[in-house]
C-alpha cells in the first residue's frame, strides 16, 4: 500500500500580487512549489506527487520539480480547477489502484518539515482516517454578524461589524498542510461536495471541511510554525527568516 501526496499549486496568488503564480515566486532562489515538494519527498513516507499547476504552465511546472535531484519520487503534473477544492479532486482523480493514504499540501506552505508529514502520515496510518495539523490560537477571537444588505456603513460612519460570539480560544485550532486522510474516505468527500467546487464563495477551504461536512470525524496533531502559509510579501519576508534559522 502507497502513500500519494497532491501537492496545490493552481493557484493564482491574487493576494501576493505578483506576475506570476504564487507557486512560481522564488523564496531564496527556489519556487515555493519547489521546496514544498523537496520537503514531502524528502520526509521517506510520499510514495508519488501529482502536482496541481496553472492552465498553461503544466511544462514550466514539470521542469521545476520532476527534474529536481532532490525530489527522488515520480512526479505528476495536472492543470487545476478554479478552485482549491477543484484542484484537489483533479488531482485525486490521479490517484493509482495502491494508493490507500492520500495527503493534500499546499504549495503555498513551502516550509512544512518533512516530520510534520511524517507525523501526519503516522497519524493516517495509525487508523486515524482524516488528520489536520493545527497549531493553538493566539489572538482572542471574535465571530461577526454576516454583514446586512445595505452595508455595514451605510449609515455614513465608519464600517463596524456585531459581534456574536467569542469562542473559547483554548478549543480553537489554526490548521496547516499537509491534511492526511484515508483515500476512500475523501474520495468520498470530494464526491459528496462536489457540487461546491465550480466558486471560491462555496468551495471548502480544506478537505477536512470536507470530511466533516460527511459526519465523519477528523483528528488534529501538532502543526509546525514553519508550516506557515504564504499569503502576501510579509509572510515571504517571514518564510525568508525561517529558511536562514533553519541554515
Ligand atoms: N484554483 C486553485 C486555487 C488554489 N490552489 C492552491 O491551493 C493552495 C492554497 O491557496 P491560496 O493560498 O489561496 O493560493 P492562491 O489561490 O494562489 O492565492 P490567492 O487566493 O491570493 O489568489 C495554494 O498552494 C494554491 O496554489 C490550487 O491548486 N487551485
Ligand atoms: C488548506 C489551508 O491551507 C488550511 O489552512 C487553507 O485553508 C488554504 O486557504 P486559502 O485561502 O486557499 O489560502
Amino acid at each position: 500500500m502507497t502513500t500519494l501526496a497532491i501537492l496545490t499549486a493552481a493557484g493564482s496568488g491574487t493576494r501576493l500580487g505578483r506576475d506570476l503564480p504564487k507557486a512560481l515566486v522564488e523564496l531564496a532562489g527556489f519556487p515555493l512549489v519547489l521546496h514544498a515538494a523537496r520537503r514531502l519527498a524528502s520526509s521517506g513516507v510520499v510514495d508519488a506527487l501529482v502536482v496541481t499547476c496553472p492552465a498553461g504552465l503544466d511544462t514550466a511546472v514539470r521542469d521545476v520539480v520532476a527534474q529536481d535531484p532532490h525530489v527522488d519520487v515520480p512526479v505528476r503534473v495536472v492543470e487545476g480547477g478554479a478552485t482549491r477544492q477543484a484542484s484537489v479532486a483533479t488531482g485525486l482523480a490521479l490517484a493509482g489502484p495502491d494508493d490507500d493514504v492520500v495527503l493534500v499540501h499546499d504549495a503555498a506552505r513551502p516550509l512544512a518539515p518533512p516530520l510534520l508529514v511524517r507525523r501526519v502520515a503516522a497519524a493516517v496510518r495509525a487508523g486515524h482516517r482524516a488528520v489536520v495539523p493545527g497549531l493553538p490560537v493566539t489572538d482572542t477571537v471574535k465571530q461577526v454578524a454576516p454583514p446586512s444588505p445595505a452595508g455595514a456603513g451605510a449609515a455614513g460612519g465608519p464600517d463596524v461589524e456585531r459581534v456574536v460570539e467569542t469562542p473559547d480560544r483554548a478549543l480553537l485550532r489554526a490548521v496547516q498542510t499537509p491534511q492526511g486522510f484515508d483515500r476512500a474516505l475523501l474520495e468520498r468527500a470530494h464526491a459528496q461536495g462536489a457540487v461546491r467546487a465550480s466558486a471560491e464563495g462555496l468551495a471548502a477551504t480544506d478537505d477536512a471541511g470536507l470530511v466533516e461536512a460527511l459526519g465523519e470525524a477528523v483528528h488534529v496533531v501538532a502543526g509546525e510554525e514553519a508550516a506557515m502559509k504564504i499569503t502576501t510579501e510579509r509572510d515571504l519576508l517571514v518564510a525568508r527568516l525561517l529558511l536562514e534559522e533553519e541554515s
